[in-house]
């Protein structure tokens, strides 16, 4: 934890060391994120394989840090919805749902970015 004696420097190094902390967290332990990182890293060999130019990467990477960020919002919303009341009700169930709504805005507009990127290349190869 952050002590009020640290300098700037320290707590900024602290607080770099917590928010690395939170995304391995994420990434190996939270089967969502996990997904979500796979799917990232199939979009990244694609992005090479595929040879997108540099805009289409910028959109590309955009995505991905968005849905990540967002899912990892989400999973901080039900871990504390769960540690404040773990019990059924309906106010947590709710407050979960917007949450979970968040994620699908995030990730439909990563499908849309994803097909406008790579639609011309695959269709470049069909036909
Ligand atoms: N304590 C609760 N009370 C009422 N409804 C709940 C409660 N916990 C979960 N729910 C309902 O179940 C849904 C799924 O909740 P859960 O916490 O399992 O998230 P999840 O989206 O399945 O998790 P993950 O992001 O890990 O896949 C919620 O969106 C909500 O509708």
């Amino acid at each position: 934890m952050k002590k009020s004696s640290d300098g700037f420097l320290i707590g900024r190094v602290k607080s770099f060391r917590y928010a690395f902390k939170g995304a391995f967290f994420l990434i190996t332990t939270e089967h969502s994120v996990i997904t979500q990182s796979l799917l990232a890293v199939i979009l990244i060999i694609s992005g090479f394989l595929f040879h997108i130019t540099k805009t289409e990467w910028l959109f590309q990477v955009l995505v991905i840090g968005l849905v990540l960020s967002i899912e990892g919002l989400n999973t901080a919303v039900e871990k504390l919805c769960d540690f404040i009341h773990s019990d059924y009700h309906k106010h947590i169930g709710f407050i979960k749902d917007i949450a979970a709504g968040a994620v699908t805005f995030a990730a439909l507009t990563a499908v849309v970015v994803i097909l406008i990127i790579y639609s011309p290349y695959i269709y470049e190869k069909v036909i």
